[in-house]
């Protein structure tokens, strides 16, 4: 089984950014769910380019094969991993119903971090994240911050419900969000 803690949140909430330091001081594998995307978006001979590119502009959302495939073929080839941060992902009903039919069986769901900020600290710091990233315009951010409303928000609720969810406020410095993260890492881990 593999053992498995989602990080989500609204873009440019600091995911991949706490994800980094988790992975260099906790020994969990960080896997991007959008990093992976963006790499099969430039892989040759990949039939998924043009379609993922499509998605990524638009703010909109990979069909759940695809993603979870990604995810998937990350995975086993880090079988050694203590555990995975899967950052990004599940982000509509979608991707729950798909990741569950493929990954159901094999995994360990240890928690969820929700990393919380306001919208308008998140699309300022897109359009100052500096990545090149041909989605943060503020076009292509208002289209994101939508689907984040929309369809990521309920996702968090769901696992709310489960009592999975461990909240951390990512307005603050990235030190003092990291200190509260390893908090929530310690205490799950003593379980
Ligand atoms: N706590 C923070 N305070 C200020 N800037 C931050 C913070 N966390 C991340 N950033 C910066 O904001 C941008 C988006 O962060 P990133 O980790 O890529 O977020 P996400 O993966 O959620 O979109 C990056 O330029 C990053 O350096
Ligand atoms: O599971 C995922 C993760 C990302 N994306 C797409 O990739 C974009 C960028 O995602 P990423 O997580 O890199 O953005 P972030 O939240 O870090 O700014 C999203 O807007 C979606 O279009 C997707 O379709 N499915
Ligand atoms: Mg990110």
């Amino acid at each position: 089984m593999y053992k498995v803690v989602f990080v989500l949140g609204p873009p440019g909430s600091g995911k991949g950014t706490i994800c980094a330091q988790i992975q260099e001081n906790l020994g969990y594998v960080h896997l991007s769910a959008g990093d992976l995307l963006r790499a099969e978006r430039e892989r040759e001979g990949s039939q998924f380019g043009a379609l993922i590119e499509n998605h990524i502009r638009n703010g909109s959302i990979v069909p759940v094969e695809i993603t979870c495939s990604l995810l998937e073929i990350a995975m086993i080839a880090r079988e050694d991993a203590n555990g995975f941060l899967i950052d990004g992902f599940p982000r509509n009903e979608d991707n729950l119903a798909g990741w569950k039919r493929q990954m159901g069986e094999k995994v360990n769901e240890q928690f969820v971090l929700f990393l919380s900020c306001p919208v308008d600290v998140c699309i300022d710091r897109c359009l100052h994240r500096g990545q090149g990233r041909t989605d943060d315009n503020v076009d292509s951010l208002k289209k994101r911050v939508d689907t984040y409303n929309q369809s990521t928000f309920p996702i968090i609720e769901h696992f709310e419900k489960l009592g999975m969810v461990r909240e951390v406020n990512s307005e603050r410095p990235v030190n003092e969000v990291y200190a509260d993260v390893v908090k929530v890492f310690a205490a799950a881990n003593q379980q």
